[in-house]
């Protein structure tokens, strides 16, 4: 249904993880995924910044890991058809750190 899905390669690792690591997003331990926490000043910020997440997430047909308490939001990417981080969780992540300071 969403066609191939390429894992991300060794090379584009290289590249792209220092990137992330720079944003403050790190790799989960035992599974091929990055997180980050998000804290916001109060919910209604918080559930703003996830309200633009979710409408880019539906565009993308790519959804985050996510949990939510008041003015906290913990997202975890991976592509689950491709069983890791591919471009398009790079793509999302770039996309939330956006959102996050709008
Ligand atoms: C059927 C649907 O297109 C797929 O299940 C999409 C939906 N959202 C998704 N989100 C994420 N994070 N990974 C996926 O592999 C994925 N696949």
């Amino acid at each position: 249904m969403a066609g191939k899905i390429q894992s991300l390669t060794e090379e584009e690792r290289n590249h792209l993880l220092p990137l992330l690591r720079n944003a403050q997003w790190v790799e989960v331990v035992g599974r091929d995924a990055i997180y980050k926490e998000f804290i916001f000043k109060d919910f209604n910020q918080a559930f703003g910044f996830m309200s633009r997440v979710a409408l880019q997430a539906e565009k993308m047909d790519h959804h985050p890991e996510w949990f939510n308490v008041y003015n906290k939001v913990q997202i975890t990417l991976s592509t689950h058809d491709c069983g890791g981080l591919s471009q398009r969780d790079i793509t999302l992540a770039t996309f939330i750190d956006q959102a996050s300071l709008m």
